[in-house]
């Protein structure tokens, strides 16, 4: 892929150009440590540092130009400086018509909402897969590009990286890509330049107000997906919505697309006929346009009822067989990290989940709680220099489902882990008679804590983290992973 430069000084409405503009672009990055021969730097502004700073290192490491909004006083030897008022905009310009807006050659699909996007992205991916499409997919755990996976940085990444995963996609034969669409992402534009023809929204609960302030701005972001879902020339746009997520009916209002519902009443295209939760999987009847489903699934609990439905909303946007997606969720295993049990020869159940929000770990307690002959053991923090008005509110759903709650840290960040645990422990008291409270910063030894003192009965919810292998501390990111932590004191147990 290259452009010449001149081709991207032309998209810039405003810009002020310092250098020579006979160079060809072989590639964009906003990271001076990927710079390479004939790239574009672009300098952002981050939270942390500014790229101007590494304005010499691109020089260094061949770029050819870079996109700046101010002009350093000794500007490195051959960088061609391309200055104007805003480098986010004209990077959402830059990005997708350097990769040719490779979303414009597949099908997209979005799924956006608060907790269900990795879960239900999965299952879209494996049905697509399994009718025979080459099938792209980008979110929390890993991109993946057809077959090749690369771990992942966010949920979805900026614009620069995400088109040029795209348009990896496209190379590599996608026919559809199935993608998480964050908050974050729709409210910083990190998806400009792509249209979508299947949007899909999960649910909208209590997370990331420290960025969005108030859960009506967090809203207001989601529904960007919906609204512009119209914008721009393909043909057959759907929007699939969760019609129990009561922002559902605000956001229809503003689509001017087809939408499919789902939902627990019988007035919606796709719901559940009956479903019968089990510890290891569940049974759910789905009756759906294409005709009743009779599913028999690995995954479970109620929460996962909405994934399924979810997912098979937008197949059945995307015209994909009934018979492969019935086949295809029999076989389904589940994602890494979402109410996965952890077998380490124990005698009591251990699930590890996900659930880092209060929506998230109500619904795992609660289907834990289906699955409880003894007590139900809580073991989760919340992470720091994020959402830290929803941590009184996990405390309070930890006290209220769990018989023994153990709160912990998660990924404290740049805070001071006790600090976090003070504003959990808030709501974790006074304690009621017969239950149990205890507060034990590392996590490791708040996870030893519960495999020690459970009952055989007893189930142990570690919540938070999920498939992260990694704790973020303060100065280091340390290896962690909840289930080999499990496995870990199973293996001294036995020895
Ligand atoms: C708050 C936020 O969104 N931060 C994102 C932002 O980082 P930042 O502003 O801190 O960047 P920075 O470190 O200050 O660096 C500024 C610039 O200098 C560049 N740089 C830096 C160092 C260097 O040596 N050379 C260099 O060029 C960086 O590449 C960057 O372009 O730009 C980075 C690169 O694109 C992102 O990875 C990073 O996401 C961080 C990791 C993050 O935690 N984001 C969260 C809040 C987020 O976006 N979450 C959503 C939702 C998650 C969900 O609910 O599933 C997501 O989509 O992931
Ligand atoms: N439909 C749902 N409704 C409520 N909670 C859910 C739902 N699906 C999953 N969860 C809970 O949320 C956790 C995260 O699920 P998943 O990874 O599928 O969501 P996500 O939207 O991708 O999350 P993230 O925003 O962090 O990427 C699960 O481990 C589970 O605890
Ligand atoms: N995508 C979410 C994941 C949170 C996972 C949890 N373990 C934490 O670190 O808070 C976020 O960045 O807010
Ligand atoms: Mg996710």
């Amino acid at each position: 892929m290259q452009k010449k430069l001149q081709q991207l000084i032309e998209l810039l409405p405003e810009v002020n150009v310092i250098g020579t503009t006979d160079k060809t672009v072989t590639d964009i990055t906003a990271d001076s440590r990927v710079v390479q021969q004939g790239s574009l730097f672009i300098a952002l502004k981050g939270a942390h540092v500014d790229g101007h700073k590494f304005l010499g290192k691109a020089a260094e490491a061949g770029a050819a130009a870079a996109l700046v909004e101010d002009v350093p006083t000794v500007i490195p030897e051959g960088l061609t400086l391309l200055q104007v008022k805003d480098v986010r905009k004209a990077m959402e310009i830059i990005a997708p018509f350097f990769f040719d807006y490779p979303g414009k050659n597949m099908r997209m699909i979005g799924v956006t909402g608060t907790n269900g996007k990795t879960t239900s992205t999965n299952i879209i991916r494996q049905v697509l897969k399994s009718a025979g499409f080459k099938c792209g997919m980008i979110g929390t755990i890993n991109v993946l590009i057809d077959e090749e996976s690369i771990v992942s940085h966010n949920t979805t990444p900026d614009v620069v990286d995400l088109q040029k995963f795209l348009y990896r996609m496209k190379e590599a034969g996608c026919r559809y890509v199935v993608m998480e669409v964050s908050s974050h992402a729709l409210a910083l534009k990190r998806v400009a330049g792509i249209e979508y023809d299947t949007a899909v929204l999960t649910n909208i609960t209590e997370d990331h107000l420290d960025f969005h302030k108030t859960m009506e701005a967090y809203r207001e972001a989601k529904s960007l997906l919906f609204e512009h879902l119209t914008d721009g020339e393909k043909p057959n746009k759907t929007a699939v919505f969760n019609a129990d997520e009561p922002a559902s009916k605000i956001i229809e209002a503003r689509t001017k697309a087809a939408y499919l519902t789902y939902g627990m009443g019988k007035e919606n295209d796709i719901y559940p006929l009956a479903y019968e939760v089990g510890a290891k999987g569940m049974n759910l009847c789905l009756h759906t346009p294409a005709g009743d489903m009779d599913l028999h699934l690995n995954i479970t609990g109620k929460f996962n009822v909405y994934n399924v439905m979810c997912a098979v909303g937008a197949l059945l946007a995307e015209k994909i067989d009934k018979v492969e997606i019935e086949k295809v969720l029999n076989g389904f295993a589940g994602v890494p990290g979402r109410f996965q049990l952890v077998e380490a020869g124990q005698p009591y159940t251990v699930i590890v989940d996900y659930a880092h929000t209060p929506d998230g770990l109500e619904n795992v307690l609660n289907t834990a709680r289906l699955i409880t002959k003894g007590r139900l053991w809580a073991v989760f923090g919340c992470g720091g220099d994020r959402d830290n008005k929803k941590r009184p509110i996990m405390g309070g759903i930890a006290l209220q489902l769990a018989d023994d709650v153990v709160v912990t840290s998660d990924n404290p960040r740049s805070e001071d882990p006790e600090k976090i645990i003070d504003q959990i422990e808030v709501a974790l008291q006074p304690v009621p008679e017969g239950k149990t409270v205890t507060r034990i910063a590392d996590r490791k030894e708040a996870i030893y804590y519960a495999l020690a003192h459970a009952g055989d009965k007893d189930v142990i919810m570690i919540a938070g983290k999920g498939h992260e292998n990694y704790q973020i501390l303060k100065d280091r990111t340390i290896h962690f992973d909840d289930k080999e932590v499990v496995e870990e004191y199973w293996k001294g147990k036995k020895a």
